[in-house]
């Protein structure tokens, strides 16, 4: 009887912490479509195609709640975010935007109306920093319009790859705003060009393909969005069958040395691997290097 209870409480957990299980069996998204096209490999689309993927209220927290989901789900290791049919997307739902507006007309006082907009900004910075907090690497393959919020969607991911389609817009001085979800604070990092970020920045100019490419906002452009999605999910699978542990380590470190020097960077992986080196992990892929099993099968993470 014990035992038996023992084995529903651990199938239960074991489905609680399985985002497609639950999926499968009800707590849908209703604006992202989410697939398992190998194992331990997730695929997230944005999947507004009607509205070209604009973001939209909902979407906004789906996105933070799917991956914090995922960031704890053991049978993912790594995640794929496309967008459904024609664009990847066309940034921010118009509707968000004047929703934020009526927030504040109810209010008299520049102080109150203020804080109301802060916890709205506050909380979409947070909906976009998910990607960015989740424990496994996030690969965007983005085709057609990424404009805006896209943008800045797109700069919290791990990797960044376009179709020869691709245009890239930061749109947000055309709609009267100065950016505020994490393009300008993540753009010139990931390019390592004040210049050329803030000249995007500043005119809302479009960049195409192949300038994204040789400026460094993403690693490959592929000739279709097809062969990228195919190309990038045998990425995200290489990445799946490495030791989660050390992926993980090493994520977690990359985001953390990006904002320090080297030297609070070398600190924190030392202070990270004197627990993490003595994880199996580490003895099951340095006894597969040195032999000729190369098929290592890591525990879930
Ligand atoms: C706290 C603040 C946080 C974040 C702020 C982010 C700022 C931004 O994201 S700024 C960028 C905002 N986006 C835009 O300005 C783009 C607006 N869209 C367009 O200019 C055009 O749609 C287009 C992208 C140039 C494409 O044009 P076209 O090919 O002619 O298609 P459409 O018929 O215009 O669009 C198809 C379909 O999608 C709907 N749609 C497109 N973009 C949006 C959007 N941003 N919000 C809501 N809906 C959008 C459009 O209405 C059409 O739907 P229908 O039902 O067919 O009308």
């Amino acid at each position: 009887m014990l035992a038996q209870s023992i084995k529903t409480a651990a199938a239960a957990t074991a489905s609680s912490t399985n985002l497609f299980l639950r999926m499968s069996s009800g707590s849908a998204y209703k604006t992202l479509s989410i697939s398992v096209p190998k194992e331990f490999v997730y695929h997230v689309k944005l999947n507004r195609p009607d509205k070209y993927n604009a973001i939209n209220k909902p979407m906004w927290f789906e996105i933070k709640r799917c991956f914090e989901e995922l960031s704890d789900d053991e049978n993912c290791r790594s995640i794929v975010l496309s967008g459904e049919g024609k664009v990847f997307t066309a940034g921010i739902d118009i509707s968000a935007l004047m929703e934020m507006a009526s927030l504040i007309s109810g209010e008299n006082d520049v102080a109150r109306k203020a804080k109301n907009l802060l916890n709205v900004i506050r909380s979409f910075q947070d909906c976009l920093s998910a990607l960015e907090l989740c424990k496994k690497p996030v690969l965007a393959a983005v085709h057609s319009l990424c404009i805006g919020a896209g943008v800045d969607l797109i700069s919290a991911a791990d990797i960044r790859y376009c179709s020869k389609d691709a245009v890239f817009q930061v749109k947000e001085v055309d709609v009267g705003l100065a950016a505020d979800v994490g393009t300008l604070q993540r753009l010139p990092k990931i390019i390592h060009s004040e210049s050329l970020a803030r000249e995007l920045c500043y005119t809302a100019r479009k960049m195409l393909a192949d300038e994204a490419l040789s400026c460094g906002l993403v690693s490959r452009v592929f000739g279709s969005k097809d062969e990228m999605i195919d190309d990038v999910i045998k990425v995200a699978e290489t990445i799946a069958k490495k030791s989660p542990v050390a992926v993980q380590g090493t994520k977690r470190s990359m985001v953390f040395s990006r904002d320090h020097s080297v030297q609070e960077g070398l600190e924190h992986i030392a202070m990270w691997n004197q627990i993490m080196l003595q994880s199996e992990d580490l003895v099951k892929a340095a006894s597969s290097a040195m032999s000729e099993d190369k098929d290592i099968v890591f525990s879930k993470l």
